[in-house]
């Protein structure tokens, strides 16, 4: 075996994400307090927690979005300040608006996500077509001259995948990707992310529930108020109300009564 298969296999078999105590305040607030959380390549993680427990930070200081304060991120073994290679990473932002106004069509937004690849911006066949592909896999194509303000909240959703698809990225970060989104849409995603994964991709996704996803979670990390309580087998959905993130005010409760909490968040 020669030295360069050494090398190669220990890139393989090293973790795609490594945080070790990360750290992170927003404003004077302690908003992660000591994460540690692996991904390992092929795998597909779900980040679960309550309203508020760090999850979009979690992602957000693994992008670079947050400063951490204390610990250490790694991307494909790199310290994350000397990672470069962006174009490896497909991010999904949480959906705050169906489009905010943006004057762009469906297929200039999903061109985007393909810049990284490109030399100097200018886009070849194979750009091209890796656009086209994206807008396929999320079923958008018939929609891919339209303004991206014509669109639905669902289908609006399905154009951030599709841009973070046509980087050709080996590890997606997905922030809420199935908040407000129809069932259609919902599966369509589900399939998606599937033939992602089939492929060898390596997915983190925040979810507030497992839902339409959960066939294909290997793992699940369970935060509470910026700290890890859970990592390990997808909790069980025992009905609605066991889903993890479900925090349960009884109808009857007395006003400013604390929630009944259930699952692995209580
Ligand atoms: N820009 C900010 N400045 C100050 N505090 C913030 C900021 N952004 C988020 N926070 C606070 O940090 C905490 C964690 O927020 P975060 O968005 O990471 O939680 P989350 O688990 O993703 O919640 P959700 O499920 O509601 O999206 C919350 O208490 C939130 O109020």
């Amino acid at each position: 075996m020669t030295h360069d298969t050494d090398d190669t296999e220990d890139r393989v078999s090293e973790p795609v994400i490594r945080l070790h105590g990360v750290r992170a305040e927003l404003g004077s607030r302690p908003v992660l307090r000591g994460i540690d959380l692996t991904v390992a390549r092929g795998e597909v993680v779900a980040l679960l927690g309550a309203n508020g427990s760090g999850k979009s930070t979690a992602v957000r200081s693994i992008i670079g979005q947050v400063p951490v304060s204390a610990g250490e991120i790694d991307l494909f073994g790199t310290p994350r300040h000397r990672f470069r290679d962006w174009s490896r990473v497909g991010y999904v932002p949480q959906r705050t608006t169906a489009s905010g106004g943006v004057p762009a069509t469906v297929t200039e937004i999903v061109s985007s996500g393909r810049l990284s690849r490109t030399r100097f911006g200018l886009f070849r066949r194979a750009d091209q077509d890796a656009v086209r592909r994206a807008l396929e896999l999320v079923d958008m194509t018939d929609r891919a001259r339209d303004p991206v303000d014509a669109l639905s909240g669902g289908q609006h959703q399905r154009v951030l995948i599709a841009r973070a698809l046509a980087a050709e990225p080996e590890l997606l970060i997905m922030d809420e990707p199935m908040a407000g989104v129809d069932l259609a849409s919902q599966e369509v995603l589900a399939r998606t992310l599937r033939e992602q994964v089939d492929a060898g991709a390596t997915v983190l996704l925040v979810l507030h529930e497992l839902g339409p996803l959960e066939p294909l979670i290997d793992r699940a990390v369970v935060l509470r108020d910026g700290c890890v309580v859970h990592d390990g087998p997808p909790p069980k959905a025992v009905g609605q109300h066991a889903l993890p993130g479900h925090d349960h005010v009884h109808p009857h409760a007395p006003t400013g009564a604390e929630p009944l909490r259930t699952g692995l968040l209580s």
